[in-house]
């Protein structure tokens, strides 16, 4: 056995997901909790319900937390890390309401937070602290005691997040026709958010044209293609962000190019081949099998543009073992020992704490594990 890891004060780890539909009647439910209260057009809708119906009407998303649920079992178990992982999402069940309050009858007070999604901004953060302080104060509400929560940094330039998708890549560019290998361009995606949202993302310093989001990207996209360019020997490849699953009113703007639109600009510029990498996904859920693998796919192949696309870490081994490293880092900062964070780049490690004015809603709520939550 190896030596018990140390995670005091945390007595558990709650994996927060987006969550998704397990079979057709779950489809429009789903869509209705997404979407409550945020504006997005009818016809949006009934479209991204086709993408689900197209598939059996079954988000591939809860299995792959099933599988992350799996991988971080296994992972802590291996090394002595005594810590149970529960599973709750936000938008389908299991919800995380109902875990909570299975977490606090289990006994557990402070609870530590993974969530699915790696970069900052206003619907891949915050929104995910308004929904843990909903469900703190439904728990209040019901007359059980708020367990303590926070929530493990942002982890986009994390090595365990970065090095799979290194290779995620470089298996891509091996699944290429040989002749285009060496001239095709890599398409780094993310979720297009509005303009107005990628600009307050991040911290108040940190706002400004893109904000943190697009920093962040940016900066996993040019540690990845770097890699690339040294493990394969060919330098100066070029790479750009692009955007994907652009929702809202048309008049609204939001990050571009889509990536479509970039595959057709660069057919028409003469690029022979491009490996899409959706650096913006933490797995392969229904984003990334309708609007790369199905939608773009295809219309590359209208356009006769061969293309890949490269994994995403999903339930990788590696990070696994990051998401035990990063625990053990924040579990010993709250402990007041000197740790040293673990992030690859140019911008450091992300705070621990979201601080005020971090990724701001349209219209403030209250939001739990940030410097703003009412239960810290
Ligand atoms: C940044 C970001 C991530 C990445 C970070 C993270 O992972 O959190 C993400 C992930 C996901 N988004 C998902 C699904 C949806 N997102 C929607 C709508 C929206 N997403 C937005 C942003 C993001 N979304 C935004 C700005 C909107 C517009 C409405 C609003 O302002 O809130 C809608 C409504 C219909 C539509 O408009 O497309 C759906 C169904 C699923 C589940 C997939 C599955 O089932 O496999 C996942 C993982
Ligand atoms: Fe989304």
């Amino acid at each position: 056995m190896p030596e018990a890891l140390d995670s005091t004060p945390y007595d558990a780890l709650l994996l927060l997901s987006f969550g998704g539909p397990e079979g057709p009647d779950d489809v429009v439910p789903f869509l209705e909790n997404v979407t409550k209260g945020r504006g997005i057009p009818k016809e949006r809708l009934k479209e991204v319900g086709q993408h689900y119906f197209l598939f059996g009407g079954v988000s591939p998303i809860n299995d792959q937390n099933r599988a992350l649920l799996d991988a971080l079992r296994k992972d802590f178990a291996d090394h002595g890390l005594d810590l149970p992982v529960y599973w709750g999402n936000r938008n389908w069940a299991p919800y995380l309401t109902d875990t909570l309050r299975d977490m606090v009858s289990d006994g557990h007070r402070r609870i530590l937070v993974l969530a699915t999604s790696a970069y900052a901004s206003y619907s891949g953060c915050r929104q995910y602290r308004e929904n843990l302080a909903d469900s703190l104060a439904a728990l209040a509400a019901e007359g059980l005691e708020p367990p303590r929560i926070d929530k493990l940094r942002h982890y986009f330039n994390h090595p365990g997040f970065v090095r799979p998708m290194i290779d995620g890549v470089l298996q891509s560019l091996a699944q290429l026709p040989e002749d285009v290998r060496e001239s095709a361009h890599l398409a780094f995606t993310t979720h297009s958010i509005p303009t107005a949202a990628a600009d307050t993302s991040g911290t108040v310093g940190e706002h400004g044209e893109g904000g943190a989001y697009v920093k962040q990207h940016l900066d996993v996209a040019r540690l990845i293609a770097d890699a690339v360019a040294e493990e394969t020997g060919v330098a100066g490849r070029p790479w750009q962000l692009v955007y994907q699953s652009r929702s809202g009113a048309p008049h609204i703007p939001w990050l571009e190019p889509d990536i479509c639109d970039h595959l057709e600009e660069r057919h028409e510029a003469g690029v022979p081949a491009v490996v899409m990498v959706p650096i913006g996904f933490v797995s392969d859920h229904m984003e990334v099998l309708y609007d790369l693998d199905t939608e773009a796919t295809a219309k590359a192949a209208e356009l006769g543009l061969p293309v890949a696309r490269s994994a995403t870490v999903g339930a990788d081994p590696r990070f696994a073992a990051a998401i035990r490293d990063l625990v053990l880092e924040r579990a010993g900062s709250e402990r007041g020992e000197d740790v040293r964070p673990c992030a690859l780049g140019t911008l450091g490690p992300s705070h621990d704490l979201c601080p005020l004015g971090c990724c701001p809603a349209r219209t403030p709520k209250p939001a739990a594990a940030g410097a703003d939550s009412p239960y810290v």
